[in-house]
């Protein structure tokens, strides 16, 4: 078989535990991300994601394993791979407009000021920000609008792997609504493979091809690669109604609920940890997607 786009092999992270022992966070974690895919990673806290992305991002070294993006091994972070982090990480003392082409200049040195800026303002447009807006300064935008400069800084870049790191985290469940789907819209437009942390199924579920599901710590894995089968274009209002909607949500739920905990603390010894993966499709059985009830409607966080 030939290697995935981005290939994490047999990845191990170790910290001292502060009582002069060893906390394995994961080991010998090993799974692929083909090019153009949109994976999410779902998993409680402190069982490794953030550990994982910033291994991915080239901000941290794992205790062993290594990753590799079209058959290069990554080391130390680079204009490649693009992360966006909960906290925004805007320059504020540059406008929305300047913080988009400042990447951009470094990206693409050779091209003229005109073309940066009218990609800028592209990207800035996609997610809803045009006109006078797109002069102020950081401090000046509200928290949702912050983001959206973010993502358009993000995806104007054109990296060829995209870190999201809880890009929504701080928002309100409104705000978030829009920018998923805005979000969609500029990742459906490009080719760009897009690995994502987030704490909310149903995000994920909108968003993803895939979801990889990781067990609790200490010893964490990524069990389970779940296949989103729900066809693209995808809109909130309408995922609901996918016969595979809540077949999908309840085996996550599920598995966050109750096998997280009982597949948790398992050593690997030597063996390579590699997730199962899980399709889940009723549209082909009628039958049985008429025994499953669907849960009553929840918020949108687990
Ligand atoms: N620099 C460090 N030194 C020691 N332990 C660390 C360090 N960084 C992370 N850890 C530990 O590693 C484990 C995994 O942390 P990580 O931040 O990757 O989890 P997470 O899944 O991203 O959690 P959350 O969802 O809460 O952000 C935790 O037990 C954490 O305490």
């Amino acid at each position: 078989m030939p290697k995935p786009f981005l290939s994490i092999e047999r990845l191990t992270q170790q910290y001292p535990d502060g009582q002069g022992g060893t906390l394995t966070v994961f080991e010998n974690a090993s799974f692929g991300i083909e090019k153009g895919e949109f994976v999410c990673i779902l998993g409680h806290s402190g069982c490794g994601k953030s550990t994982i992305m910033n291994i991915l991002a080239g901000l941290a070294e794992p205790t062993s394993g290594v990753v590799k993006m079209d058959g290069f091994e990554v080391s130390g972070p680079s204009l490649d791979r693009g992360v966006v982090f909960q906290n925004y990480s805007l320059l504020p003392w540059l406008s929305a407009l300047k913080n988009v082409t400042f990447g951009i200049k470094a990206r693409y040195p050779d091209w003229s000021a005109d073309k940066v800026e009218a990609h800028a303002r592209d990207f800035l447009a996609k997610v809803g920000l045009e006109g006078d807006v797109v002069h102020r300064k950081p401090s000046q935008l509200s928290g949702g609008m912050r983001q959206r400069v973010s993502i358009a800084r993000a995806f104007a870049n054109q990296p060829k792997l995209l870190l999201l790191d809880e890009p929504f985290g701080a928002l309100d469940a409104l705000t978030r609504g829009t920018i998923q789907e805005e979000l969609l819209k500029i990742w459906s437009g490009t080719e760009q493979t897009v690995f994502m942390i987030t704490h909310d199924i149903d995000e994920a579920i909108l968003l993803a091809d895939r979801i990889l599901l990781m067990t609790n710590g200490p010893f964490a894995r990524v069990a389970e690669s779940v296949e989103i089968t729900i066809p693209r274009p995808r809109s909130r209002t309408e995922i609901v109604e996918h016969p595979n909607y809540y077949a999908i949500r309840n085996h996550l739920v599920q598995f966050l609920g109750q096998r997280s905990k009982e597949l948790a603390g398992q050593q690997s010894g030597d063996a390579e940890q590699s997730p199962d993966n899980v399709r889940i499709d009723m549209t082909s059985a009628e039958k049985v997607e008429e025994d499953i009830a669907p849960p009553p409607l929840r918020a949108v966080n687990d």
